[in-house]
């Protein structure tokens, strides 16, 4: 705002602190409109401490107003030297008070000076580099040049070149969003270069003309004949969910290493450029200021991938342990039954494991998860908020046997039952005496069960002494119609049958910490067996679980909302609450097809 100053010393001091303050204000609006604004502004002011009748004053409103300082001050240029004129005069007529000195000391320093220095070249607008003038007599077909001057600064120019295969011409290939050259405004792909910092490119190989660049210390002068037809953008932001790693550094085929943007499975990625069909940009959402850089287009991924996959030797899916149930005795039918919610018995946690070593029951039940990402290596998403009213997400639990997945599914259970529950799983033994359908278990036929996986309304489901067992997904929508959230466990390949637009899938992996911090903490945890009841955990059991935490990651990792190291038992139990109540409360990326299409999944 602008003040006045209303000092003992009367008017001449008041004019000279006013000069002052609106010399300021109209060096931060010096180059637009904002200077009659500024004017105007002191006018108001100005009329005001007219009519409190400040010494002076007057005299001041009447200056303000005169035709000809309004003329200099529609002109940003003479306006600012006018007033350091106007207050240079009055500081030698002033009385030497306080204020005086420090204004004159003010106006008199090197950087103030330096100030107006910038500010009289900027409004000269005396450029760098001075251009040569023109010829008079151009012939009519000679293309137009463009030189265009750039301060690196360190940073890359972030633009590629290429040499034309046929004319052997230079041209800017791309120009990543985001970097020097783009923000410049001045270069475009196809731009053809003529001279680079003088060098005349003709002739020379893209690397040749890297060197140069790369040798360039402070600016980099481009002469170069602008593309005729400027591609124009009319690309909308893409968000996308990577469904494989991607490492630019060890990929040959890249146009330029450095430019590459690494990603891994789960990242969410803007996909700003969508020009190149075979390299997009695109920035991490978790770091959008960033530069763009460049990623293998969807159909090109998904060829590196198939690439990749063929040359790969044949590995089992999934293949964490040799199977030791068959001949088992089943312990559990002989126990005394454990007051466990529904959706932890043990028969049924002991099928889940044995289906988790069965590799021909995945590859029959979810073909198409096993191999997915060489479908789309890129999944499109959006940003989710569940409204109130909605039916909650359903929270999944994934991680390797014995890593705590129900350990810490019974804690929020628990926790709270009128918020929380699991699905009742479904089975075909026969009810015990203790039992009540619906509780423990659903009791149905092996046809029934089996009507249930043709029509595919089972997440998951195996085979356990004869007996079948599964989660279907009506026992989690009678959760969900209650209004509570369902808290189940999977095996992870039953995530993609999940992912659906109904259910909304939330999924949590539970990670387990280092070896180390596991002999400290899972002292006196007992690991699931039907063979040993409460049998501790060897070394071996430990070092399985690791190895089989990196393979879900590696194979499923994509999937995962959200992941816990299961450390402290405390700590995960809370951080599994917050992470609960976050995807229900808070907006999430989840696949587009679940909220944009008709046709969702
Ligand atoms: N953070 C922890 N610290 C100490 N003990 C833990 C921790 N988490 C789990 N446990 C214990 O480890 C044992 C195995 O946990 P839990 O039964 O939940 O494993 P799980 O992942 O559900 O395995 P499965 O898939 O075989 O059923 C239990 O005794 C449990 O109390």
């Amino acid at each position: 705002g602008i003040s006045l100053n209303k000092g003992e010393d009367g008017g001449c001091l008041a004019l000279v602190g006013f000069l002052f303050e609106l010399k300021c204000l109209a060096l931060f609006c010096f180059l637009g409109s904002g200077v009659s604004h500024v004017l105007t502004l002191a006018l108001q002011e100005l009329s005001l401490l007219c009519k409190r009748d400040v010494n002076g004053v007057g005299t001041l409103y009447d200056l303000l107003r005169s035709r000809w300082l309004q003329a200099l001050l529609k002109n940003p240029s003479l306006c600012f030297l006018f007033y350091i004129y106007q207050v240079v005069e009055l500081l030698h007529q002033a009385p030497q008070s306080g204020e005086i000195k420090e204004l004159r000391r003010l106006l008199r320093s090197p950087h103030f000076k330096a100030l107006l220095s910038a500010h009289d070249t900027v409004a000269q607008k005396d450029f760098e580099p001075t251009l040569p003038p023109l010829p008079d007599n151009i012939p009519e077909n000679e293309e137009a040049m463009r030189i265009v001057c750039l301060v690196k600064n360190n940073q890359p120019l972030g633009a590629t070149i290429k040499r034309h295969e046929i004319t052997g011409d230079i041209t800017v290939a791309r120009v990543i969003h985001g970097g020097l050259a783009d923000r410049s405004g001045l270069l475009y792909a196809g731009d053809k270069l003529v001279e680079v910092n003088g060098v005349p490119v003709e002739g020379l190989e893209p690397e040749q003309v890297i060197n140069i660049l790369a040798l360039s210390q402070g600016t980099i002068m481009f002469k170069l004949i602008p593309v005729s037809d400027r591609p124009v953008s009319n690309q909308t932001t893409l968000y996308v969910r990577a469904m494989a790693d991607y490492w630019p550094l060890q990929d040959p085929a890249i146009p330029c290493a450095d430019a590459g943007l690494p990603f891994k499975r789960g990242e969410i990625l803007q996909i700003v450029d969508q020009n190149d069909a075979l390299w997009w940009q695109a920035r991490k959402v978790s770091d959008l200021s960033a530069c763009a850089g460049l990623i293998p287009s969807n159909h090109l991924l998904k060829r590196k991938q198939r690439e990749f996959w063929w040359c790969q030797p044949f590995q089992p899916h999934l293949c964490l342990k040799s199977s030791m149930f068959a001949c088992m005795p089943d312990v559990f039918s002989s126990t005394v039954p454990l007051p466990h919610p529904a959706g932890f018995r043990r028969s049924m946690r002991l099928c889940r494991r044995k289906a988790r070593l069965n590799q021909q029951s995945c590859y029959s039940r979810c073909p198409s998860s096993c191999y997915s990402t060489l479908a789309a290596p890129y999944e499109e998403v959006v940003r989710y908020q569940r409204h109130p009213t909605d039916r909650h997400r359903l929270i999944i639990l994934v991680g390797p046997a014995g890593v705590g997945v129900n350990e810490l599914r019974r804690r929020l259970i628990t926790s709270n039952p009128q918020e929380f529950q699991s699905a009742t799983p479904h089975t075909t033994r026969v009810q015990k005496s203790y039992e009540m359908n619906g509780r423990e278990y659903h009791y149905i036929s092996k046809e029934t069960f089996e009507n249930m996986v043709y029509s595919h309304r089972m997440l998951e489901y195996g085979e356990y002494k004869g007996y079948l067992y599964g989660t279907s997904i009506d026992a989690v929508r009678t959760v969900l119609d209650a209004g509570k959230i369902c808290v189940i466990d999977l095996e992870p390949q039953g995530i993609q049958i999940a992912r659906t637009h109904e259910l909304k899938p939330y999924i949590i992996f539970i990670k387990p910490p280092s070896i180390g911090c596991m002999r400290q903490t899972r002292k006196n945890a007992r690991i699931i067996t039907d063979y040993y009841v409460n049998m501790k955990f060897k070394e071996e059991d430990l070092q399985e679980m690791e190895e089989s935490a990196k393979k879900m990651e590696a194979q499923f990792g994509q999937f995962f909302d959200h992941v816990i190291v299961n450390d402290n038992l405390q700590e995960a139990s809370a951080q599994l609450l917050s992470a609960v109540h976050r995807a229900q409360d808070e907006p999430q990326w989840v696949p587009a097809v679940w909220i944009c299409s008709d046709n969702q999944p």
